[in-house]
């Protein structure tokens, strides 16, 4: 197993005048045995930020890490890296134990520790009694399952993951990421998993790195993301729905905004008025529109409570430690 160390990373494909930019200075250090979430919208880096750490993209300054070795210059094969990817790429002539051995054989591991190695992944992975299936005959689960056990048997320093989950439904990714999550345990390899989807990277990073524009705007546990945003993108981008952001708040000084997630604004006999322009109802609560000044923000309540009517003129009160201040001109938190 082995750290992962980010030193003002920059990306620029193609060169001179033409060159497009697109990762700006990125720094990060990722413990030994650390499972981190990379997740920005498309476009914002994120992949390219994984394939320079696979070598699979050339890195344009800065340095990369992994342990003590700078991977610069080595080749994917020499890093000690297995990558699962989005479209896992089974043989299909083959059966899932020799899609698992593929790797090895090529290798030259001998046979016998190929046997235990595979087994052993198989084992972790519950496709003990699938391994003479060809992969025509799993479902979606099970063949990402078998692109992950092809990474395992090469036991690799450092897993990095290419937005596997998003072939799959939304069930089946629920019960993946609780398997991917088992296995990180089970077997503690230093892990960089990149998604677009906010709730996958909440649910399965130790810590996140949110990206925007090739720029990293925070990196930190899931709580800190979430309960001290760094700005007011990383504001509205974790959480949903997300984040109300507000110019015109009764108490707010010029120039800032004032932010404040729908669960944490409460409708009260007293407080802000505002106009209820819609309701919605999902499930286990409800989210009511409303319109304040010229500002649009939404009220998380529980579904057995009152519901207001569109249309209705209602009071809220937003919960005094649960304010969050960020500068309107940089975005920055204040
Ligand atoms: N080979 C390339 N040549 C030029 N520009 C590229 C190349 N590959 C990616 N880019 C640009 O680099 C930026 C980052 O792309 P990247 O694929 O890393 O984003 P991403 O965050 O992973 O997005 P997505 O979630 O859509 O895959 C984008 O603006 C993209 O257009």
């Amino acid at each position: 197993m082995a750290s992962i160390t980010l030193r003002n990373i920059i990306k620029r494909y193609g060169h001179g005048p033409k060159a497009n930019p697109v990762i700006h200075g990125v720094n990060a250090e990722i413990h030994d045995g650390e499972f981190v979430v990379i997740v920005g919208p498309s476009g914002c880096g994120k992949s390219t930020l994984l394939r320079m750490v696979a070598g699979l993209e050339e890195i344009t300054g800065g340095t990369i890490s992994i342990g003590e070795r700078v991977v610069n210059n080595l080749e994917p094969a020499q890093r000690d890296i297995a990558m699962v990817f989005q479209n896992y790429a089974l043989y299909p002539h083959m059966s899932v134990f020799d899609n698992m051995a593929y790797g090895l054989k090529i290798a030259s591991v001998p046979r016998d520790e190929i046997k235990t190695r595979v087994d052993k992944a198989a084992k972790i992975l519950e496709l003990g009694h699938l391994l003479e299936r060809k992969p025509r005959e799993l479902s979606g689960g099970q063949r990402q399952r078998v692109a992950m056990g092809r990474a395992i048997v090469r036991q690799p320093q450092v897993f990095l993951f290419d937005e596997p989950l998003s072939n799959l439904d939304a069930k089946l990714r629920a019960q993946t990421r609780i398997e991917i999550q088992k296995l990180h345990r089970e077997l503690g390899i230093t892990s960089l998993f990149v998604t677009h989807d906010q709730v996958e990277a909440m649910t399965l990073a130790q810590r996140m790195i949110v990206m925007n524009a090739g720029n990293m705007e925070q990196f930190g546990t899931p709580e800190e993301v979430y309960h001290t945003p760094a700005s007011i993108f990383v504001a509205s981008f974790i959480g949903s729905p997300p984040m109300n952001l507000l110019r015109h708040a009764p108490n707010s000084k010029p120039g800032t905004i004032l932010g404040i997630r729908p669960e944490h604004l409460d409708i009260t006999a007293t407080g802000w008025e505002v106009r209820v322009d819609t309701v919605e109802l999902l499930g286990a609560e409800r989210l009511v529109y409303a319109t304040m000044g010229g500002d649009h923000l939404i009220v998380r309540i529980d579904e057995g409570s009152a519901s207001p009517q569109a249309g209705d003129t209602i009071h809220i009160t937003p919960r005094a430690d649960r304010l969050h201040w960020f500068d309107a001109q940089s975005g920055k938190r204040l």
